[in-house]
């Protein structure tokens, strides 16, 4: 069984890890650009999504691909950063993580627009009837 020392020491380390990662999160929607857009294009679909009225089914996937998109751009900083660490030089295996980092969050932007065409397509259509 765990002592009272050790569960205080872990319930100490989680909060501290908790607020590290609150502090990063804010890092990330200070500096990044892309993080802002992201914000502002979720708060639009969550407000045409309340105006269109769609399924409980609908929100979920709408809130897994906000999220995604978030949780990408959050990894992409990451990476970005980790790669000036090592060189501020040009360097072609930085440009190599640097790219390949990036595109991550193209190909989610584009299954993100597919998937948005799939659901609002028909409410869309519904409307202009
Ligand atoms: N050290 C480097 N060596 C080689 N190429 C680099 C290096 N740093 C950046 N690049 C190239 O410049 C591009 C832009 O890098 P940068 O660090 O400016 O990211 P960014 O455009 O600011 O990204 P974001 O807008 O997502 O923050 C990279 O995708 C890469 O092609």
């Amino acid at each position: 069984m765990a002592s009272k020392e050790t569960k205080k020491s872990f319930r100490g380390s989680l909060s501290k890890s908790f607020f590290f990662a609150l502090e990063g999160f804010m890092y990330v929607l200070k500096n990044e650009r892309n993080i802002k857009i992201h914000i502002i294009i979720a708060i639009f679909m969550i407000l045409l999504s309340l105006y269109l009225n769609i399924s409980k089914i609908e929100w979920v996937v709408l809130f897994l691909i906000i999220g995604g998109m978030v949780v990408i751009e959050i990894i992409n900083t990451a990476i970005e950063n980790v790669v000036d660490l090592v060189t501020e030089e040009f360097h072609p295996l930085a440009k190599i993580a640097k790219d390949v980092a990036a595109s991550a969050a193209l190909v989610f932007a584009v299954v993100a627009v597919v998937v948005g065409i799939i659901l609002y397509l028909p409410y869309i259509v519904q409307l202009v009837k």
